[in-house]
């Protein structure tokens, strides 16, 4: 996909990974739409990015996405604000293991809904122009982590998801190319939850295995997901494919043997 010009929905937006990815978009010529919860962070983010790139280029718009009519609201105010949609990022999501619903309807129902909104949106038989939706997952989407077992099925959710999905907007000829992200550690605000007993709940007494694991596998730039979003937008050969991202190995794919049975080939 050719990125000038095209617009972009970003969720969690106001910070970390989610401002990186709007950053990387806008210098790519998109237009974005920012996503946040959080009304102050999101105001001050797209202040710093009207800065940069001028007050037309964004809208930020405050939604919770766990809350549906908010989320579709989002999109129709973000379709309708720059008269189409080409790119969906699902990247808001949290680490509660605590309130562990929270964490499931976060990081895993939002982002199928919000991966159903954007298909309605850009699928070329709704009369769309097709695109292309990222899910932000984790590397704890591929592996267990003893310390966030939620988080982790949230993530592993949004794998299996995807990779269906993708399959099914292949089959169906949507014209848009679904794939995942799973970064290693990244340097944002998300990590101080695992000093919190109100994140953390009863995991809060493995905090400093936590920290040993950051600090054997390192922290990854935000940049970097963002520079890995870049690659899977502008390489129309990729759907249903798992991206890595790692200190060691920077940006790869996940390696899948071949499935005995596969009813719909991608
Ligand atoms: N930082 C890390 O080490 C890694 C993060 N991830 C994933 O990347 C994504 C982004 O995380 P970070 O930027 O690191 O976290 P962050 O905490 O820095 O940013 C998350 C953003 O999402 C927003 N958000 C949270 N819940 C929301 C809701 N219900 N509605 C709307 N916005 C909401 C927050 O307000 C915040 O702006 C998450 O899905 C996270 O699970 C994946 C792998 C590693
Ligand atoms: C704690 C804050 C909440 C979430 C942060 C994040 O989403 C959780 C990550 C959990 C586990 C991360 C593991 C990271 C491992 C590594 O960075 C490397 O050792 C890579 C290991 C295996 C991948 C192999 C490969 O690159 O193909």
């Amino acid at each position: 996909m050719h990125l000038e010009d095209k617009v972009a929905l970003v969720t969690g937006a106001a910070q970390g990974i989610g401002n990186a990815c709007a950053q990387a978009l806008l210098e790519k010529g998109c237009k974005v739409g920012l996503v946040d919860q959080n009304t102050v962070v999101g105001n001050e983010s797209k202040n710093n990015l009207d800065k940069q790139f001028g007050t037309q280029r964004t809208i930020f718009i405050p939604c919770d996405v766990s809350n549906e009519e908010q989320l579709k609201d989002a999109f129709k105010k973000i379709f309708e604000h720059f008269g189409r949609l080409d790119i969906v990022v699902n990247n808001a999501g949290v680490n509660n293991e605590k309130n562990w619903e929270v964490t499931v309807h976060i990081n895993l129902i939002s982002v199928i809904r919000g991966t159903y909104i954007g298909l309605d949106y850009m699928k070329t038989e709704n009369g769309g122009n097709g695109g292309a939706i990222v899910n932000i997952s984790s590397l704890a989407g591929l592996m267990p982590v003893p310390s966030q077992p939620v988080y982790c099925a949230s993530k592993h959710g949004v794998i299996g998801f995807t990779r269906s999905i993708a399959m099914v907007s292949k089959t169906g000829k949507y014209g848009v190319r679904i794939n995942t992200i799973c970064p290693g550690f990244v340097n944002t605000p998300i990590l101080q939850t695992i000093e919190k007993e109100e994140n953390m709940g009863q995991y809060l007494i493995y905090k400093e295995e936590l920290k040993d694991m950051m600090k054997c596998h390192g922290l990854l730039p935000p940049s970097l997901i963002a520079e890995g979003l870049i690659k899977i937008l502008e390489d129309d050969t990729l759907n249903g494919e798992v991206m890595k991202i790692t200190t060691k190995q920077g940006i790869h794919f996940h390696e899948y043997s071949p499935l005995p049975f596969q009813a719909n080939k991608q």
